[in-house]
């Protein structure tokens, strides 16, 4: 984990008064904020009317105020304007409150709509993303980062629109009251008109980049949570709360940024009010003395006056509440960007008889396969933490569209790959007959489990092919494919919830009979006897509440009730004890009695009865065939079988 100082690119770019720039991250425009407020738009007309008819009733005041005056001087009827004066001041007050109530109302519509798309687009990014992002990042962009939204609508744009007609109103008036004294208001108003304008881009970059520190912060702190064992068994529990302090200091402090560009904000439009009122005070008093102006119409030009300026401080507000929405916007739409894992390659489906199977063809087969974990996602796994993924260049994908030149994805062989990094497969090539179990063995790191990734199109290849009964992988749909693939990965393959949620994980229908059947030929009857809770017993956090064992049993269950033919399971390298282990190979038995399997062993007493075993190191297939036959023929499994006793 990086320390919780900032990168030198950081620190470089860390004041909140510098020029945007091409480093500050990836920047929303205003164009691309329409639709969530566009998708709004039924309550947005109501709003609209409430916020003229503020305006309106608000407008009429001075000039009923100036009517009052002279009828007053004059000794005229004053009763009607009076209660008009009043009707008007209730109206406006109900309208205004009504109006903020839909404001608020459709700020949480804009956070829900926001929170939607990002969530549905997170959830389709291709693997190589999560890989090379974290995960706490990426949780705070749907939590924190479309909040901010919500003060567009709040304190922003539709009350700056009633906030214009009231400027415009004020200023026609203001106009036919005095235009002398106008033309001086004018020129101190639009001088703080521009400074604002000015510091908009800034609170734009200050809050993009309050937000990623944040980020940093949820990220550290979902760390923190999830190793929470480990860290507190290696005493570590004091240098993560620094750790999760320094990120939380870090987001305060740029928090404070923004607080410094937009508090400058507030000292210009104070100047503006303050010196306005000044000069139409001394300016207009004299004018009043020397007969230019009367009394009324001096009262009615300082209403006005007040009425140019509030909507100045609404315009301001809005600025800010807008820059900083799209800072946070920036976030939101680097990920909705990015491209999603694409769907089957129609040329090679056409290639392949339409995706159509070959019964007699191996259930699944891997012809010269090399492949090499895309650069960029190492490289923003090991270094930059900051650093945004380029969209194009992280899909892993081969056939994501229009793949960039330099990106790990062309289909030509490892372009953008750095040469100099060896393939993590190196021709790999073996065949899984159809019905029987297959295991993978081989030392730690050897490509065991990149196997498995690529046979579920986590990434694919960069030369060489994937089959399953025959058709390539990439011919078919995603959905299909992985409908046909059972997966227990290594690490964690239980879900927070009930033993019922991680079952109908596998198939959504299955039925409580069903579940428990499954529940008892994987062995885990007594986790379901144990609590009067059955099927709803909760089984925490990442399984916490069940041991190694019980959890791969439990995720083994899972694709046992899926009706997918072909099962991956990557064995826990968590040691079992002799009982658990007989239990874990019952499961597995139970397992493949009716379908392909592809075993990831650990052990090799798990798989030593398998149908075939391919025995990997360094990414190259060293040999493949029986245990007995490859304890003859290859040195490096009869040097595991003897380490683990079996010979
Ligand atoms: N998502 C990833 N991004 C980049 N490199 C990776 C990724 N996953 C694995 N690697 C690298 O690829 C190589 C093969 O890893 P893999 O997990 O396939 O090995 P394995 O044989 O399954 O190991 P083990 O038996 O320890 O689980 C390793 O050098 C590993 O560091």
């Amino acid at each position: 984990m990086s320390s919780s100082s900032p990168s030198p690119s950081a620190r470089r770019s860390r004041s909140p008064f510098a020029r945007p720039s091409a480093d500050d991250g990836p920047r929303a425009t205003f164009g691309q904020l329409m639709p969530y407020l566009f998708e709004q738009k039924r309550v947005l007309v109501p709003i609209l009317a409430l916020s003229l008819l503020g305006a309106l009733t608000s407008l009429a005041q001075p000039l009923l105020v100036a009517e009052l005056i002279q009828r007053v001087q004059s000794g005229g009827v004053l009763g009607v304007i009076v209660w008009l004066l009043v009707a008007l001041v209730v109206v406006s007050s109900l309208a205004s409150g009504f109006e903020h109530y839909l404001l608020q109302r459709t700020g949480e519509g804009v956070v829900l709509s926001s929170r939607r798309r990002l969530v549905a687009r997170m959830l389709h990014l291709p693997i190589a993303q999560f890989d090379a992002r974290r995960t706490g990042d990426l949780v705070s962009r749907v939590g924190s980062d479309t909040t901010l939204l919500r003060a567009v609508l709040t304190q922003g744009l539709v009350e700056a629109v009633g906030g214009a007609l009231t400027f415009v109103g004020a200023l026609v008036a203001m106009l036919v009251i005095d235009p002398v004294l106008l033309g001086l208001t004018l020129l101190v108003v639009l001088v703080s008109i521009a400074v604002v304008a000015l510091l908009a881009g800034r609170i734009r970059i200050a809050s993009q980049r309050a937000q990623a520190k944040v980020g940093d912060l949820t990220a550290a702190l979902e760390r923190a949570i999830s190793s929470v064992r480990t860290v507190r068994a290696a005493g570590a529990t004091d240098r993560e709360i620094a750790e999760v302090d320094g990120h939380a200091t870090e987001a305060w402090r740029r928090g404070l940024d923004v607080a410094r560009v937009s508090a400058l904000v507030v000292p210009v439009a104070g100047v503006a009010m303050q010196l306005s009122l000044l000069v139409v005070l001394g300016v207009g008093g004299f004018r009043v003395a020397a007969g230019q102006l009367d009394i009324s119409g001096l009262v009615a030009f300082i209403m006005f006056l007040f009425m140019l300026i509030m909507p100045l401080g609404q315009a301001i507000g809005a600025v800010t509440a807008t820059s900083q929405a799209l800072g946070a916007l920036g976030r939101i739409q680097e990920i909705i960007d990015l491209p999603q894992e694409t769907d089957g390659d129609a040329a090679l489906a056409a290639a392949h008889a339409g995706g159509r199977a070959d019964p007699a063809a191996p259930a699944v087969e891997f012809r010269d396969v090399r492949f090499r974990y895309p650069h960029d996602v190492v490289r923003a796994r090991r270094t930059e933490p900051e650093a945004p993924l380029a969209a194009d260049s992280a899909a892993p994908d081969t056939h994501a569209p229009a793949p960039a030149a330099g990106s790990a994805t062309g289909s030509g062989a490892g372009a953008g790959i750095a040469a100099d990094r060896p393939w993590v497969l190196d021709g790999v090539g073996f065949t899984v007959a159809r019905g029987r179990r297959t295991a993978l063995v081989g030392p730690s790191g050897a490509g065991k489990s990149t196997i498995l990734g690529l046979i579920e199109r986590f990434y694919d290849p960069q030369e060489g092919a994937i089959l399953l009964d025959g058709v390539d992988i990439r011919a078919l749909e995603r959905t299909e494919l992985r409908s046909r693939i059972g997966y227990v990965e290594q690490d964690a393959p239980v879900l927070a919830g009930s033993l019922r949620d991680n079952l109908l994980l596998g198939r959504a229908d299955a039925s409580d009979d069903e579940c428990v059947e499954v529940l008892e030929r994987v062995n885990l009857g007594e986790v379901l006897h144990r609590s009067a809770d059955g099927l709803s017993t909760p089984v925490g956090e990442q399984g916490v509440l069940l041991s190694g064992g019980e959890r791969q049993r439990l995720a083994i269950g899972r694709a046992l009730l899926s009706t997918a033919p072909i099962l991956l399971l990557d064995e826990s390298t968590s040691s079992l004890d002799g009982l658990n282990e007989q239990l874990m190979r019952d499961a597995l038995d139970a397992a493949a009695a009716e379908r392909t399997m592809i075993v990831i062993a650990h052990r090799l007493s798990t798989v030593v009865d398998s149908d075939s075993i391919v025995v990997v190191e360094h990414g190259r297939v060293l040999g493949s065939g029986t245990h007995s036959e490859l304890v003859e023929t290859v040195p490096l499994y009869r040097d595991l079988a003897r380490h683990q006793l079996l010979v």
